[in-house]
């Protein structure tokens, strides 16, 4: 059973249609909901926890209705939302306990609980301290930790690199992926950023203008290209080698420290086998070259 599915899902503003008729399952591990600004992703999410109503069309989340059993889901998911909404002058702690019990966690255990999970995303001493005093990349984790305190069967994580700077971000998405894979929820991560979202996701979902452009998994949408990537020592080899292969009759182009040679057959293999040989140059790799998600969205 999937973990979310909409049908013809809908959403109108009075100005604009936020989406339009999505009809989509999201699975176990790590989904990525990829779309510009304005995509919709905001809104999907905030439907499929009740949080909206749709104009049309239906999600079922967990088993649950969004529409009739929004309080269900809200139980069993949780939400790290985009914007900032953490009050300043309480600590982490506090936040985090202070959530937990709203759940319905007892007092002792939602303690316990706000120490596990504000552990595991990296706060260990700046929990006590207000939270107004937090860096970006704090503030980030501290919406983490809160969506991770009742023991969730799904969460959903709207632009958590947002503001983060490359190191960061890194930090961020490995988190996610601990998620996901240590803990075994599933995730649906949104970001304007297809490129971030290639290590971290099992399954890729596009939205463009509310409408549904794709959704594959990850392994489908960066197989092998039937292009060998060869890589030598240095890249003067790297053009001695591009310039031998094509003088053979092979198509090969340079990309990076790469050169990337059209595979027409087992003989592929064995001119380049033999090219590097006889120019004598270091092998670093030879291996069959994947797409990255970008270029597959950019065609
Ligand atoms: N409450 C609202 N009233 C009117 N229009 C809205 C409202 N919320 C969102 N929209 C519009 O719906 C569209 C989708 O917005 P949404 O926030 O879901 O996009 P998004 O993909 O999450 O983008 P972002 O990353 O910028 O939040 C946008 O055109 C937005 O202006």
């Amino acid at each position: 059973m999937p973990v979310i599915a909409t049908a013809s899902l809908t959403k109108r503003y009075p100005r604009v249609t936020a989406l339009d008729e999505l009809t989509v399952e999201v699975g176990s591990g790590v989904t990525g909901l990829v779309g510009a600004n304005g995509a919709g992703k905001s809104t999907l999410l905030k439907i499929l926890l009740g949080l909206i109503a749709p104009t049309a069309g239906s999600a079922i989340v967990l088993g649950h209705d969004v529409v009739t059993g929004g309080e269900a889901v809200r139980a069993l998911v949780g939400y790290m939302p985009e914007h900032d909404c953490l009050p300043p002058d309480v600590s982490a702690t506090e936040f985090v306990v202070h959530l937990g019990q709203m759940s319905g966690l007892p007092a002792t255990a939602a303690r316990e609980r706000a120490a596990d999970v504000l552990r595991h995303v990296g706060l260990d001493e700046a929990r006590y301290r207000p939270m107004g005093g937090y860096s970006t990349g704090m503030k980030q984790r501290v919406k983490l930790a809160q969506a991770l305190t009742h023991d969730p069967k799904l969460v959903l994580l709207d632009e958590p690199t947002n503001g983060l700077d490359p190191a960061g971000r890194d930090e961020m998405l490995a988190l996610v992926r601990r998620i996901g894979t240590e803990f075994g929820i599933p995730v649906l991560i949104t970001s304007h950023l297809l490129g971030e979202l290639e290590h971290v996701c099992d399954h890729i979902v596009v939205l463009d203008g509310g409408r549904l452009l794709r959704s594959e998994s990850k392994a489908a949408l960066t197989g092998e290209t039937g292009v060998l990537a060869v890589e030598v020592r240095d890249l003067s080899g790297r053009d001695r080698l591009g310039a031998a292969l094509t003088r053979s009759g092979a198509r090969a182009r340079p990309d990076g420290p790469l050169v990337l040679v059209e595979i027409t057959g087992d003989e592929t293999y064995d001119l380049v086998r033999d090219t590097v040989a006889e120019l004598g140059l270091g092998l670093v790799r030879v291996e069959p070259h994947r797409h990255r998600l970008e270029e597959v969205f950019s065609v």
